[in-house]
């Protein structure tokens, strides 16, 4: 049975079509979720693309975490029985909604950056990283503007003991995060928040490499971290 995944589109979302077409190379059946629809469709999972909902205004990811559809899937999510992967403006929702902890604040440089980037994979201990093995390098696409990983000490070293760092920016941080943290994952392991893009390296041609595929292949693995 294929996988069908949603990808929520908010207002201003970007990459909500790329996710699914990253979902779709990988072998899954995307599904259009809407904001303003508290309906999930009967997903086996969920993508929260990257993009500008709202328009990032009070802070990115701090109005999308009231769209309605968001009462559906909080609940889901927290209980592990929901995989989802926040991508970029999606890891901002997910910390926003308090399903993962830290926040995402302002480049260092405060500066957009838009660029190719290697991750070091940490965790494969979670629904979306089965695919990898832990150390591995990928290169992927990091476009953010508010990318700096941020949390208190207590809470670092939580997600450090507790395996849930789930990648680093390899060669260190361009964006300041602390720890080099490029994502993390939850306890139970089926949400995961990661800045960079792995929607924009599935393609040869149109990415700086396929490493991202992973991510999404991930998802349908037979053994798929379930929690
Ligand atoms: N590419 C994105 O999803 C960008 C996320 C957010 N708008 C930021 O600039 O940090």
């Amino acid at each position: 049975m294929t996988a069908r995944v949603g990808v929520v589109t908010f207002p201003g979302s970007l990459d909500d079509r790329d996710a699914a077409r990253a979902l779709r190379i990988a072998g899954a059946e995307p599904v259009a979720l809407w904001h303003a629809d508290p309906d999930l469709k009967g997903v086996d999972a969920v993508v929260l693309p990257g993009g500008f909902s709202y328009g990032d205004y009070l802070r990115c990811g701090a109005i999308a975490r009231f769209a309605p559809i968001m009462s559906e899937l909080v609940p889901a999510a927290r209980s592990g029985r929901l995989p989802v992967l926040g991508i970029c403006n999606g890891f901002q929702i997910l910390c926003e909604s308090h399903l993962l902890p830290g926040a995402l604040t302002r480049n260092a440089s405060r500066h957009f950056l838009n660029r190719d980037q290697r991750l070091r994979i940490e965790s494969t201990a979670t629904a979306w990283t089965g695919a990898y093995t832990p150390g591995e390098e990928v290169l992927v696409v990091l476009k953010s503007g508010e990318g700096n990983y941020v949390a208190d000490p207590a809470t670092l070293d939580d997600l450090e003991r507790g395996g849930r760092v789930v990648a680093r920016y390899a060669g260190g941080a361009p964006n300041g995060s602390q720890r080099d943290i490029a994502g993390i994952a939850n306890e139970h392991g089926n949400v995961v928040g990661l800045m960079p893009h792995p929607e924009h390296a599935v393609e040869a041609l149109t990415g700086p490499s396929v490493d991202g595929l992973g991510f999404f292949t991930s998802i349908l693995a037979p053994l798929a971290h379930s929690t």
